[in-house]
């Protein structure tokens, strides 16, 4: 459900994993695509698009008995697509959900927006978190992923259905810490291209990434996740992946803030979703509720809130009072 970036992507995955796929996309010329050329021009430039892929901009004909059904739209407009699609959906259906974001309001992760907004329960729902840049996975570059559920058959069973040459899933039953990785790996990507827009280097960069593992750690363990979860794939890979990676939205949303244009200049400029963006002060916000120190997404949330400058951003984070380094 979606034929974005990542949706697309996913469903190639899937496809080249031996499975016939049915994705839905709002836009009529981006499904006509799909079927008739094979191909999702707008997103994936000239990625041929496996035969076993047939796109609808009908929700009914997308979901009506489909065992497995996987979200891939912004993290901010899950809950009102679900809304509209639960009544389609088969009542054994797994839900899997691709994005990386909190809602906002809230402050629930993905897969918690799923349980709310369908009543389903949490064995049937999981999550896919880790260093997977769409565009590097279309051109069937070998990578790893994490998938998560309650349920370890729930994810097993995903696991291999997503399992190819060029993709490995692992398994995890830590959803918190495998969503948490994923929501907040986007803020500290805002903030390394901030640096890099700022014509910051490599050390700067290696201290924001080595400094917001650990801000992630902290939310993440005090809302209940495995701390070991956070040196893993959708921990520690995604968050490198993507403050290394150009192809990275949130990065590159990072660099032109700091290059100086203001965020309507930059959003205006970004065709595609960057959700850290719209997340960061959800994170933070929930970050507060339990107590969790996590100075860069405050940094972070003041920039894109206009109340801190890029030129002001690493002299309030280097004036914080000195502390010890694992506490
Ligand atoms: N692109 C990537 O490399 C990866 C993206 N993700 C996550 O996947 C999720 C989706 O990202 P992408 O596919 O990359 O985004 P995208 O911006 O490429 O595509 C989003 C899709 O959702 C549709 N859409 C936009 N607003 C909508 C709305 N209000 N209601 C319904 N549909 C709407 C768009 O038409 C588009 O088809 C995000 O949470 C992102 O963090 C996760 C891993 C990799
Ligand atoms: O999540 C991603 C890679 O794992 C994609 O990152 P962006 O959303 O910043 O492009």
């Amino acid at each position: 459900m979606g034929c974005g970036s990542w949706g697309t992507t996913f469903a190639q995955v899937v496809a080249h994993a031996g499975h016939n796929v049915m994705m839905w996309g709002r836009r009529q010329e981006v499904v006509d695509e799909i079927n008739t050329r094979h191909q999702n021009s707008d997103y994936l430039g000239d990625i041929a698009l496996s035969d076993r892929i047939r796109a609808t901009t009908d929700p009914s004909e997308a979901l009506a008995g489909r065992p497995i059904v996987i979200l891939a739209v912004p993290a901010q407009s899950l809950r009102a697509q679900l809304e509209i699609w639960k009544p389609q959906l088969r009542h054994d259906a797994i839900l899997v959900s691709l994005m990386k974001g909190v809602e906002r309001g809230t402050h629930l992760r993905m897969s918690q927006v799923i349980v709310e907004a369908t009543g389903w329960p949490e064995e049937q729902v999981a999550v896919v978190s880790g260093p997977n840049l769409a565009m590097e996975i279309a051109q069937r570059q070998p990578c790893a992923t994490v998938v998560a559920s309650r349920s370890e058959a729930t994810a097993e069973l995903l696991a291999h259905a997503t399992a190819n040459s060029y993709f490995r899933p692992y398994t995890n039953t830590d959803v918190i810490g495998v969503e948490l990785g994923g929501a907040v790996k986007n803020v500290i990507a805002l903030a390394c291209g901030i640096a890099e827009g700022r014509g910051l280097g490599d050390n700067s960069k290696a201290s924001l990434i080595t400094r917001g593992l650990a801000e992630t750690t902290r939310l993440a363990v005090a809302m209940g996740a495995d701390p070991q979860t956070m040196s893993g794939l959708a921990g520690l890979g995604d968050l490198v992946a993507t403050c290394a990676s150009p192809l990275s939205r949130n990065h590159s949303v990072g660099v032109l803030l700091g290059k100086g244009l203001s965020l309507e200049e930059v959003v205006a400029k970004t065709k595609q979703t960057a959700e850290g963006v719209k997340s960061s002060a959800a994170i933070l916000q929930l970050a507060a509720s339990v107590g969790a120190d996590m100075p860069i997404t405050e940094a972070v949330v003041a920039v894109i809130a206009g109340k801190l400058s890029v030129e002001d951003l690493a002299d309030l984070l280097l004036s914080r009072a000195r502390k010890s380094e694992n506490k």
